[in-house]
């Protein structure tokens, strides 16, 4: 029996990230207001949003609902997606020279059961020349994208060392995400990529 599953998201890096495991899905916007409360812990936050997020969806139930949620967080300040350049350069000059943590939080929801998991990766910038920052900004590469920079793209190079999940600084934690689709019994019955891939099975 097949389960659709339909990702609850707008952010191309999580359609390629699941692509990239060989999983065929359909993709929803799902919209909902992601100002964080007044001192919420930024785990509470990533967690509380990739299960709005689930919830602002609504699907057959036998679909599949996958969501998550993405944010930079340093000296347990949330750092989202910035407002505009000088928001994105002010951000990269926090982030330099320093360590910080993406956290990223996944919800499923299958069969009216919702299961959900948040990954912790620290990341250590290299200290950032104005000028870096600068060019950084102009580029654009940021502009939607927690804490305004892309560990997928130019800003590889500011990133010193990195201890966690690279998918989940992207933006789907992927050992975490297959997990909850095997445990919730939906991997089972996904239906083969269309045309099929050839990537690893699952
Ligand atoms: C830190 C970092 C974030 N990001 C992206 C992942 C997310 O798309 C985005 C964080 O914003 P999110 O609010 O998590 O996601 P989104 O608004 O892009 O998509 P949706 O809410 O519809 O699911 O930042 C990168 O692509 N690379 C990075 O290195």
């Amino acid at each position: 029996m097949n389960c659709p599953l339909i990702l609850g998201s707008r952010s191309p890096r999580r359609a390629e990230l699941l692509s990239q495991v060989g999983l065929s899905y359909s993709v929803r916007a799902a919209d909902i207001d992601e100002t964080p409360r007044d001192q919420e812990f930024p785990a509470d936050y990533v967690m509380r949003m990739a299960r709005e997020k689930a919830a602002a969806l609504t699907a057959p139930e036998s679909s599949a609902v996958l969501t998550a949620d993405t944010s930079v967080v340093i000296d347990n300040a949330i750092l989202g997606k910035p407002a505009d350049d000088a928001d994105a350069a002010a951000m990269l000059r926090r982030l330099s020279g320093r360590c910080h943590q993406v956290m990223s939080a996944v919800a499923l929801r299958y069969r009216g059961v919702e299961s959900h998991s948040c990954v912790v990766t620290e990341v250590q910038f290299a200290s950032l020349e104005e000028n870096e920052i600068a060019a950084y900004v102009a580029a654009g590469e940021g502009r939607d994208k927690a804490g305004s920079y892309a560990i997928q793209g130019q800003a590889a190079a500011f990133v010193e060392a990195i201890r966690g999940s690279y998918s989940g600084v992207v933006g789907l934690p992927l050992h975490e995400t297959i997990t909850l689709l095997r445990n919730a019994g939906v991997l089972a019955c996904l239906p083969p990529c269309n045309p099929p891939c050839d990537k690893m099975s699952l």
